[in-house]
């Protein structure tokens, strides 16, 4: 069968402005609690892609009426009850869909619900969020003991525990907040290291029950709450893509507007400003309890480092385009502590040193390690291994000297129009 592909000539400087789609944890986020929320809210500029369809298409069948109007979407809620699916719930490439929802199955009083979704959720681990689930109470079992999906779970009878983050994982954390919010007593997360924030804060915006302290998070069950509107900030991943194009490619200058400036997000502005980075940024707002602004970035010289491991967490997204931007950088760039990246939507560790070989960049992977040998990157093919995040960081990683990317349309998953953004950039029809 003909294998799709997109081949980018060599890309001038990129020029200009943009505004990036909005944040997908907050769209995924904002979509459930809307969906368990009183009347009709709205979701103003939410990201509408792969990912968050698949959500918005499970709340719909778990009761909620979700609804487009033109960017935006508006939900009706159904109050903390969901209606019983009449089907598998699909949740199609989106790990932070599966996990959170599972969540919020284990709290609802005797409903049945079968989760599933394509090969690569279905080989990713839930062990992480069915163990303390169980361990509040719920009724959980999928494949191989419910490691894996499908997972079918029977709601209700949960009552709050304490419970430590064996890894940093914002999923897990919001899982069992969610939980938390039908559990008898007390839920109380632990996270010895922080990751992405976006749960609490909405919890503040909708008036959840919610103290944080510290490393110590903690809610309780929650009474009926009334919808409220929320915006949407765009995606400080997506922005990545551009903020590292710029810097590699001479004569550059990009600003992104309109994009979410949470600290628990933006390690990757840490990383690239100690490797020489010229880069600006402001917080102009807030929205949704998010800081939100601007980031500029213009061409610089990069020099290779040793990646701080406890910013892994707040940029473990990103990790792809800083292998980007390692590839065009002088000396090495060592990146530490990233066993969590064997266990998205590809092993994006072995993802990385496949594409940065395939493009002539020298490159060393142990288990939970890249070092990756600057310099330059030549022409050569893109294998994005079903994974948005290879598919979208290679294209930069390459983009000075042109490249093939096979299967461009994994970028959907979270930036539609990815592509035709970077080629308006680049100044390309
Ligand atoms: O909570 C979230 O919205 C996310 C958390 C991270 O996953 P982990 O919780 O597995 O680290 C991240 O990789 C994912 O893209 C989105
Ligand atoms: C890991 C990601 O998402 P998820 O876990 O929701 O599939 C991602 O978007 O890079």
């Amino acid at each position: 069968m003909d294998r799709p592909f997109l081949d980018l000539a060599p890309c001038g400087p990129l020029r200009g402005s943009l505004r990036v789609p909005g944040d997908k944890s907050v769209t995924h986020r904002g979509l459930m609690l809307l969906a368990l929320a009183q009347g009709e809210g709205r979701l103003f500029y939410p990201l509408k892609a792969g990912d968050t369809l698949s959500t918005a298409r499970a709340m719909q069948a778990l009761g909620a009426e979700v609804l487009e109007e033109g960017p935006h979407f508006r939900v009706r809620g159904q109050g903390l009850r969901l209606r019983e699916p009449e089907d598998v719930v699909d949740c199609g490439n989106a790990g932070t869909l599966m996990r959170l929802l599972l969540g919020i199955l284990s709290g609802q009083e005797g409903l049945f619900a079968v989760l599933t979704g394509d090969a690569s959720l279905r080989r990713r681990p839930m062990g992480r969020v069915v163990e303390p689930l169980r361990a509040m109470g719920a009724s959980i079992d999928g494949r191989e003991g419910g490691k894996k999906a499908p997972l079918a779970v029977r709601g209700g009878g949960l009552k709050g525990v304490s419970y430590t983050l064996p890894v940093p994982s914002a999923q897990v954390k919001s899982a069992l907040l969610l939980a938390g919010l039908f559990a008898e007593g007390v839920t109380e997360v632990v996270e010895p290291v922080p990751t992405r924030d976006h749960t609490e804060r909405l919890f503040r915006h909708f008036g959840l029950p919610l103290e944080a302290e510290g490393p110590r998070v903690r809610t309780r069950r929650a009474e009926p709450f009334p919808a409220r509107d929320l915006t949407v900030p765009g995606d400080f991943s997506s922005a990545a893509f551009f903020l590292v194009a710029a810097l590699l490619t001479p004569g550059s200058e990009v600003t992104v507007e309109g994009v979410g400036l949470n600290t628990t997000r933006t390690g990757l502005l840490k990383v690239l400003r100690e490797m020489g980075a010229d880069l600006e940024w402001q917080v102009v707002e807030g929205e949704a309890g998010e800081p939100v602004g601007w980031i500029r970035a213009r061409y610089s010289p990069l020099k290779g480092v040793s990646v701080d491991p406890g910013l892994i967490p707040l940029m473990v997204d990103e990790v792809p385009v800083l292998a980007a931007a390692a590839a065009w950088a002088e000396g090495e760039t060592y990146i530490p502590n990233l066993s969590e990246l064997r266990v998205k939507e590809s092993d994006r560790v072995a993802a990385i040193a496949h594409n940065l070989r395939a493009l002539g960049v020298g490159v060393e992977e142990g288990p939970d390690w890249l070092r990756i040998q600057g310099g330059g990157v030549k022409p050569g093919e893109v294998e994005p291994f079903h994974d948005h995040r290879i598919a979208m960081a290679f294209a930069v990683a390459a983009l000075p000297v042109g490249v093939r990317i096979w299967e461009p349309h994994w970028a959907e998953i979270s930036y539609p129009g990815f592509f035709q953004d970077l080629k308006r950039l680049c100044g390309a029809s």
